[in-house]
């Protein structure tokens, strides 16, 4: 008899993964991963849609292999769900085929829109009341808006604006549906009403109709069921449920059980109540979030006032710099990643493709306090410090955009590829002051995605089902002394080279 599985995806930045698990006992039965190609220079960063549909197959191929070989038995996927990166503009022409190459959230071009976008609204205030963030460059609004004046012909073509997860979405079952999680970074989402907000898509810098976007479908219902002629790309049989799906870090914090449930005794009154846990999720961005019960609002921009994909809230930072800065600044030193050394004053704001957490989107990478006996390891060192620094300013801003207490002794769930390097795990434990746990599970967005194709079968919550997996499960490490000396160095840094990053010319 064929063992049934869910199947979990990750379409992220740099590659798909596709896990395929036993929904029952949660054991993680394969893994397969495709590369993709991001390319572009001067702030650009596209991708072409296409290539993630063939490398969702290759790595759906590789995980039935591999799972046939361990289990002995063939195996019968009953649910899928995809996550993706955020953010990202699929152009679709009216037969679904990519009008030109997505841009990524991580193209820093539409930087002028933004601000632009921003006015057209009345201000930073009025945008995060109605949809919880400020349209910084990465939201996909801007990314619309630069299309309409750089290409409008391109712009004319697009029958369909889909998301990089509801594209594969609809890819896999024919309907273009997508949730309120991913949604909620479109900067055409209203959190507020949770639904599209059409004074937002009739801005003349938009001039959006709403019909050419994507159903906003319930995260606990199936968006549909798969086609044959999807199900033959992926090599199962075809009928498998699809699920809604969701942003990459809404599928991280399903896989790691966080639910928006406020603790009984806590009421209004008192707030939203306080957070179990925070996420550090290293990858070509770096993310922290947690879930709240309160939607946040943050003018600064800082903290955005996303919508999670169990009903809650995710207020989440992101920075454009995280793992390629890292390893850019070892391979020019030729050293390997893990080869830090202590001592020295070095500081490196390392923003080398703009930065959105602090805002600052055609900034580029600064270092300082360079001496001749400054050695490479401490100037890694820096880079590592520069990036875990940014991500700790937006954890500290989400308590009081959100009424949630962020205690001292909040522990970190570190996740993301990042999360098998020594050095990462340090920085935020030294920079932090806070335990720091390791979940075993890997590829815990792809898991997400599994636990919500796994809820669609057993009626549970995608969180329930992940806790009871069991997937945010590690070691925890002890507090360590937070390195104060660091964080002051890099406070100081930052506020004084803010004038010269900041400025357009
Ligand atoms: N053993 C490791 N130690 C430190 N970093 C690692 C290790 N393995 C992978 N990485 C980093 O993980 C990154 C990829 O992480 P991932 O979360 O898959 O990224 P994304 O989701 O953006 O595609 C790479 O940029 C690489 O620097
Ligand atoms: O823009 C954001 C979050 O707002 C990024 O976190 C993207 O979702 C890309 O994620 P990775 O590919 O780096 O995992």
């Amino acid at each position: 008899m064929a063992r049934v599985l869910v199947a979990g995806v990750d379409s992220s930045t740099q590659s798909t993964k596709v896990v395929l698990v036993d929904p029952e006992s949660g054991e993680l039965v394969a893994l397969g991963r495709a590369s993709h190609t991001v390319s572009g220079h001067d702030g650009a960063r596209e991708s072409d849609p296409e290539q993630w549909w063939s490398a969702l197959s290759t790595a759906f191929h590789q995980a039935l292999d591999q799972a046939r070989e361990r289990t002995g038995a063939e195996c019968a996927v009953s649910a899928v769900s995809v996550a993706g990166q955020q953010h990202g503009l699929v152009t679709l022409d009216a037969d679904g085929r990519p009008v030109r190459p997505a841009i990524l959230w991580n193209d820093v071009r539409s930087a002028e829109d933004a601000e632009k976008l921003t006015d057209d609204l009345g201000g930073a205030q009025a945008w995060t009341e109605r949809t919880g963030t400020v349209p910084v460059a990465s939201i996909t609004a801007t990314k619309w808006a630069w299309l309409r004046r750089n290409e409008p012909a391109s712009a004319s073509a697009t029958a369909a604006v889909r998301l990089p997860h509801d594209f594969l979405t609809e890819r896999l079952c024919g309907n273009g549906v997508t949730d309120r999680g991913d949604a909620s970074g479109s900067g055409w989402y209203s959190t507020a009403q949770e639904s599209y907000d059409p004074t937002i898509l009739e801005l003349p810098r938009l001039q959006l109709d709403p019909a050419l976007l994507p159903r906003v479908a319930p995260h606990d219902v199936a968006a549909g069921e798969i086609t044959r002629e999807a199900a033959q790309h992926l090599g199962i049989a075809h009928g498998a449920l699809v699920g809604a799906g969701t942003g990459d870090n809404m599928a991280a914090a399903l896989g790691l059980g966080l639910e928006s449930v406020p603790p009984a005794h806590e009421t209004a009154a008192t707030g939203g109540g306080s957070a179990h846990a925070a996420v550090f999720s290293l990858g070509t961005s770096g993310t922290v979030f947690t879930s709240t019960a309160q939607r946040a609002q943050d003018p600064t921009g800082m903290v955005a006032g996303f919508a999670d994909a169990s009903g809650g809230w995710l207020p989440l930072g992101c920075t454009l710099n995280c793992t390629q800065a890292v390893d850019t600044v070892a391979s020019w030193l030729g050293r390997d990643r893990e080869a830090v050394e202590e001592g020295g004053e070095v500081v490196m704001l390392p923003f080398f493709d703009g930065e959105r957490t602090p805002n600052l989107p055609l900034a580029s990478g600064l270092v300082s306090g360079l001496r001749h006996a400054t050695t490479p390891g401490q100037i890694l060192r820096a880079a590592y410090e520069g990036a875990v620094h940014s991500l700790l300013a937006a954890l500290e801003r989400i308590g009081p955009v959100t009424g949630t207490e962020i205690a001292a002794d909040l522990p970190l769930l570190v996740t993301g590829g990042g999360a098998q390097g020594r050095a990462w795990v340090e920085t935020i434990r030294r920079l932090s002051g806070r335990p720091v746990v390791l979940p075993r599970a890997g590829e815990l967005v792809a898991v997400g995605a599994a636990a919500q194709a796994a809820s669609l079968l057993s009626k549970e919550s995608a969180p329930a089902v992940a806790r009871r997996w069991g997937a945010a499960d590690g070691p925890t490490l002890d507090p360590v002394t937070r390195d104060e000396a660091t964080l002051r160095r890099l406070d100081l840094a930052l506020e004084r080279a803010n004038p010269m990053l900041a400025p357009r010319s």
